[in-house]
């Protein structure tokens, strides 16, 4: 059963967001649809959906905290106010823009499993490392489960490759199944892929071999094109 997860990013507002949650959760609900769903909305716009479906709400980000003086961050006592339980860690916008080093990321996921959060874990490489090859590529990817608990149990995890996102370039077949059936072969956690996913493309994408799901960014803001994501996966 395909996994599907829309990443908000810095897009939508608290209004839209909640019109968005509405309408999927709905769908979901009439079409008795059983994938799980997640969507990551910006922390500005958490709330306390009315949700009746499988859907899951989570953050993009939070530190690792319950509260304390770390200007600019989120931790758990705003968390719980609308009960999220779900976060996604080690996003590669986080990691090459926002600075986020594997030890803080490292950091983080220790906190939010030792609190039993459904963590989304992101790794993949950049286009130089790509360049290098396969192996070059593997032995990047398997750097950022360093200081990881890839045992832990409400562990998913998603390869998106950095030069796949935003890019509108998907990777190939190929590329996908190389990486997949490899961390696969050393970590039996739900793996889905990441980087310009489309409405078009992603029941092929689901279909492969080791992918368990899609985390997408661009194509997943249209609540139309979201929900016809759900639909063109919800029987694989
Ligand atoms: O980063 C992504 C999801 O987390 C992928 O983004 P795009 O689907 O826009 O390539």
């Amino acid at each position: 059963m395909a996994i599907i997860a829309s990443n908000f990013k810095t897009n939508h507002t608290r209004n839209t967001t909640s019109s968005f949650v509405e309408e999927v959760n709905k769908y979901l609900v009439s079409n008795n649809i059983s994938n799980e769903v997640y969507i990551f909305p910006t922390a500005t716009s958490l709330d306390k959906f009315d949700i009746t479906s499988t859907l899951n709400i989570g953050v993009q980000n939070a530190y690792a905290t319950q509260k304390g003086s770390f200007t600019g961050e989120i931790g758990t006592q705003q968390l719980d106010e609308f009960d999220v339980n779900t976060i996604l860690i080690g996003h590669s916008e986080r990691r090459h823009i926002l600075g986020e080093s594997q030890d803080e990321i490292a950091k983080k996921f220790a906190f939010y499993s030792d609190l039993g959060y459904k963590i989304i874990y992101c790794i993949g490489e950049p286009l130089e490392v790509k360049e290098q090859g396969l192996e070059q590529t593997l032995e990047y990817i398997y750097e950022q489960f360093e200081g990881i608990n890839i045992n832990y149990e409400k562990l998913v995890l998603a390869y998106e490759p950095v030069w796949a996102i935003g890019t509108g370039v998907t990777a190939t077949s190929e590329d996908i199944t190389d990486v997949h059936s490899a961390i696969k072969s050393k970590i039996d956690k739900p793996l889905l892929y990441g980087g310009s996913v489309k409405v078009e493309n992603v029941r092929d994408i689901c279909s492969l071999n080791g992918v368990d799901g899609a985390l997408i960014g661009t194509a997943s803001w249209i609540v139309d094109d979201f929900i016809q994501i759900i639909e063109n996966t919800k029987d694989l």
